[in-house]
């Protein structure tokens, strides 16, 4: 069935929130050296911009992957480490994980259970989008930038069945 884009946030609108993303990590951050730690596949595009536009050093950026949404506009609940941090490379960091966006919250419950366990003297979360109506677990985002309603949304990295991450803009799915 052929799919409908909706344009849902701008380009300019996505720029100006990973500015105003990275000023308040600057803020919060300054000469403590961050470990950056971006979920894949979904975050690659918002991460490789916030830390572009961070002013403050960064002492390390990590990539983990995770995995829930196997087959199109579906989660399968289960959350799977497809890639792992290499071990002790957090240990006694600042850590900030980085996702594309906190739905069931699934996937960061999960990658915030497996980083603690590595022991990091801090871990914060920044999460582009937020959709908070779908919420299964409690996740606390502590630097967010668009609120969304229920809508599956595609593009700046985030994809159905692997399309669509390419483009610059967000759109929203529609039969
Ligand atoms: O809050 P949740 O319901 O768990 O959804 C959020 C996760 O879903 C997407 O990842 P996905 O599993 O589709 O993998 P991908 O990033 O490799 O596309 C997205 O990138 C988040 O990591
Ligand atoms: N593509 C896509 N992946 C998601 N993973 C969790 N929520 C979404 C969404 O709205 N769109």
């Amino acid at each position: 069935m052929n799919k409908k884009l909706v344009p849902l946030i701008s380009q300019s609108e996505i720029a100006a929130t990973v500015q105003r993303l990275a000023r308040e990590l600057d803020r919060d951050y300054q000469n403590r050296f961050p470990i950056v730690i971006g979920v894949l596949k979904g975050s690659f595009i918002f991460l490789a911009d916030l830390i572009r536009q961070m002013q403050t050093p960064i002492c390390n950026v990590e990539l983990i992957r995770l995995s829930s949404y196997g087959c199109s506009t579906t989660s399968s609940g289960e959350v799977k480490m497809l890639m792992g941090l290499t071990e002790g490379v957090i240990n006694n960091k600042d850590v900030i994980l980085v996702e594309d966006i906190v739905d069931t919250g699934l996937s960061t419950s999960k990658a915030i259970e497996i980083l603690k366990a590595d022991n990091p003297s801090s871990l914060k979360l920044c999460a582009l989008l937020d959709k908070p109506s779908r919420r299964k677990v409690q996740v606390e985002i502590d630097y967010l930038g668009i609120e969304i309603p229920d809508r599956f949304i595609v593009g700046y990295g985030i994809d159905m069945d692997e399309k669509y991450r390419q483009l610059p803009a967000i759109y929203a799915i529609e039969e």
